[in-house]
């Protein structure tokens, strides 16, 4: 089994995780673009610990700009093999409110105009997405919290917009009507790019709003986000860090079949793969092109 490395990548109002204890910062190249931020490497208890800032520090790229290959290829190159993401979303439920984190377990992706594989031509591959979120990954966050007294709900849809714009009332009014718990502007193609690379994926996903179709609350704003999230830093970095004392020194096998999602994945025969997409592979299906 692999030595467990736990990836942490923070979202809008976390930028940095003040718990990680010898931190080095690390710029690493990879052949898919440009990361967002260089890596924090360090450990807290035991644990390594990758810090990634999805928008940069300074929150410098849109959710359409980030490239979500470079994120998860350099997390992979750093012997990532779990990965929590923290994201701030809007609620459709009434029994979600702002200040709200909420464990959830499927995606909808609804974004159009981002880069959502490391495969095509010349590589072709169609892992599963049945179950996007690694179940012990989440037992983990979710006991962490329960060790730190902090509410989660468990489970929900986060359907993942384009942006940079919030919905429309008639889209809000129409995620909500499909029974979507949540929204937010970057789960996707996050958590399929994890997958492709066989890093076991769980989301935290902290309400700051009930994006526009509450009749008693005001449409959201950024400036709304940015307050509670602002609320909300403290008790997120409190969780991961609870995960990440509370981890096992080897990464735990998933039983969605995270960190084996390239097994028979692969439909390109060996004598037709493009080589240079394949020496681009290198980091995140190494497994098994070998
Ligand atoms: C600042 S409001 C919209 C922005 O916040 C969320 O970012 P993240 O998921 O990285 O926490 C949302 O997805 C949008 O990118
Ligand atoms: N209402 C909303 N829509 C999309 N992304 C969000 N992030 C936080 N709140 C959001």
């Amino acid at each position: 089994m692999a030595k467990a490395v736990l990836g942490i990548v923070g979202g809008s109002g976390i930028y940095d995780l003040p718990g990680l204890a010898d931190v080095e910062e690390v710029r690493l190249a990879s052949p898919w673009g440009e990361p967002s931020d260089a890596l924090r490497i360090g450990r807290i208890g035991l644990t390594k610990v990758v810090f990634l800032s999805r928008h940069g520090r300074g929150h410098r790229l849109s959710p359409s700009d980030i490239d979500y290959r470079a994120n998860i290829d350099v997390l992979k190159r750093a012997d990532v093999t779990d990965l929590v993401s923290l994201t701030a979303v809007g609620s459709f439920r009434e029994d979600l409110p702002p200040g709200t984190f909420v464990l959830v377990d499927q995606f909808v992706d609804r974004t159009h105009r981002r880069e959502s594989s490391f495969f095509g031509r010349g590589c072709v591959a169609h892992v599963s997405m049945a179950h996007p979120v690694a179940p012990r990954l989440q037992e983990r966050v979710a006991a962490a919290a329960d060790a730190e007294g902090i509410a989660v709900t468990r489970g929900g849809t986060l359907v993942c917009i384009e942006g940079p714009q919030f919905s429309s009332r008639a889209e809000s009014e129409t995620y909500r009507g499909l029974g979507y718990a949540v929204i937010g502007m970057t789960a996707m193609p996050e958590a399929k790019l994890a997958r492709e690379a066989e890093i076991a994926y769980a989301s935290i996903a902290m309400v700051t709003d009930f994006d526009c179709w509450h009749p008693g609350h005001d449409h959201v704003s950024a400036a709304a986000v940015v307050a509670v999230m602002a609320a909300n830093a403290e008790r997120a970095r409190r969780l991961v860090a609870r995960v990440a004392r509370d981890f096992p020194a080897e990464h735990e096998p998933c039983p969605a079949g995270s960190d084996r999602a390239l097994d028979h994945a692969i439909m390109t025969a060996p004598a037709a793969r493009d080589p240079a997409l394949l020496a681009r592979l290198d980091a995140v299906a190494g497994r098994v092109l070998g």
